[in-house]
C-alpha cells in the first residue's frame, strides 16, 4: 500500500471509522453482522496502518483506541451527580398486587407498567459528552463508584460515539453472556485457576481489572435501561426512553413489554420464569416500572429507591446436589 498524502489519509480515516462503527454496531449492538470477521479485520488493519503513518489523526473515539493504555495503580473514585438508586423487591404475586395498590394510592393518573428483564450483571454508568464516551463508572454504593472507563472502553457493545452529539449519562447492566462464562471457566479450570461461581461474579471480576487487556478478552456485553440529565431527549416514558437510547446507537434489551394491569404483568413473569433458561444471558428477575414519567414524579421516591418501580426476583433455583453426587470423605 503506497503511503497516502495527509489529505488522502484524513479522508480515508473518516471513511474507515464510519464503516467500522456501522459494522460494529450491527454486530455487537444489534447481533446482526453485516460483513464477515475477515472483512472487518481487513478494514480495521487498514485504519491501524494509516494511524501508524499519521498518529496525529488518532482520536479517542477511533475503534483502534478501545484497548491499551497503562496498567492502572488503582481505580479513582467517582461521585454520581444523579445517585444510582436501589430497587425494592417482590417475591410473589401478592407482593406485586400490594405494590400496584400502593402506586394507585399515590397517583390518579391512569398508569401503564413496563416490564424489563432484570439482567444479572454489574450496574454501571456511562457519561457521553457531545456524543463521545468520556467516562464509565461502577454503581458503587449509588453515590460513590469507581472509574472503570478504560475497562468499559473494551466492551464492544458500548459505542465510543453516539449517533447524535448529546451530553448525558446512561445507566445499564454490564454482563458476561452464559457462553463466554462457560468458556472462561473451562479455560481457568484447565489452568488450575479458581472458577467463577456465576456470570455476575465473572463480569464484576472482569471489570475490576487494572489491566484493560484482560477485560478485553472477557467478551462482556451490556444492556442500557436508564439515563440521567437527559433533557435533550424529549421523552415522556420509560418505553420511549428505551427507543431513543437504541436510536442513539446504544444497546437496549428487546424483551421489554408494556401492560395496563398487574395481572398481565404476572402472566409475563410466569412466561419468563421458564423462557429465561433459553436466554443467552442470566436474569435474576423482572423489573416493573410505572412507564409514564409524569406519574413517576407524582409517585416519588423513598430515601434509597423509587416508589414507582419494584424488582420481582425469581425463586433461587436450588441447585439440588443429589446425595450420590456428594463426594463423601470417610
Ligand atoms: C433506575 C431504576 C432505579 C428504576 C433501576 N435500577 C436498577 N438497579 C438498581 C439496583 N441495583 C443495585 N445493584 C447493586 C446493588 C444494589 N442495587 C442494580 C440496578 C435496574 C436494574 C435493571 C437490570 N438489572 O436489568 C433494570 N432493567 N432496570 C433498573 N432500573
Amino acid at each position: 500500500m503506497k503511503k497516502l498524502t495527509l489529505i488522502e489519509a484524513e479522508k480515508r480515516v473518516a471513511e474507515l471509522r464510519q464503516s467500522l462503527q456501522t459494522y460494529s454496531h450491527a454486530y455487537y449492538v444489534l447481533d446482526q453482522p453485516l460483513i464477515s470477521d475477515a472483512e472487518y479485520d481487513k478494514l480495521y488493519h487498514e485504519l491501524v496502518a494509516i494511524e501508524t503513518d499519521y498518529p496525529e489523526l488518532i482520536t479517542k473515539e477511533s475503534p483502534t483506541q478501545r484497548v491499551g493504555g497503562q496498567i492502572l495503580p488503582g481505580f479513582e473514585k467517582v461521585s454520581h451527580d444523579v445517585p444510582m438508586l436501589s430497587l425494592g423487591n417482590a417475591f410473589n404475586k401478592e407482593d406485586l398486587l400490594a405494590f400496584d395498590q400502593r402506586v394507585k394510592k399515590l397517583t390518579d393518573q391512569p398508569i401503564r407498567y413496563i416490564c424489563e428483564l432484570k439482567i444479572d450483571g454489574l450496574a454501571v454508568s456511562l457519561r457521553y459528552e457531545n456524543g463521545v464516551f468520556e467516562r464509565g463508572a461502577t454503581r458503587g454504593d449509588g453515590v460513590i463508584g469507581e472509574d472503570i472507563t478504560q475497562n468499559l472502553r473494551t466492551v464492544k457493545a458500548i459505542p465510543l460515539r453516539l449517533n447524535k452529539p448529546y451530553s448525558f449519562e446512561v445507566r445499564g447492566e454490564c454482563y458476561m453472556p452464559k457462553a463466554s462464562f462457560a468458556k472462561l471457566n473451562e479455560e481457568r479450570d484447565e489452568k488450575g485457576q479458581d472458577i467463577f461461581a456465576n456470570p455476575r461474579n465473572a463480569a464484576a471480576g472482569s471489570l475490576r481489572q487494572l489491566d484493560s487487556r484482560v477485560t478485553a478478552r472477557r467478551n462482556l456485553s451490556i444492556f442500557l435501561y436508564g439515563a440521567a440529565d437527559f433533557a435533550e431527549l424529549a421523552v415522556e416514558s420509560q418505553s420511549h426512553l428505551l427507543k431513543e437510547l437504541a436510536e442513539l446507537g446504544l444497546r437496549t434489551n428487546p424483551q421489554h413489554q408494556v401492560y395496563e394491569s398487574m395481572e398481565d404483568v404476572w402472566t409475563f413473569i410466569e412466561e419468563m420464569t421458564t423462557k429465561r433458561l433459553d436466554l443467552s444471558y442470566d436474569i435474576d428477575g423482572i423489573v416493573i416500572k410505572v412507564d409514564q414519567f409524569t406519574a413517576q414524579e407524582e409517585i416519588g421516591y423513598t430515601v434509597k429507591a423509587p416508589r414507582w418501580a419494584i424488582a420481582y426476583k425469581f425463586p433461587a433455583e436450588e441447585k439440588e446436589t443429589l446425595l450420590r453426587d456428594i463426594e463423601w470423605t470417610v
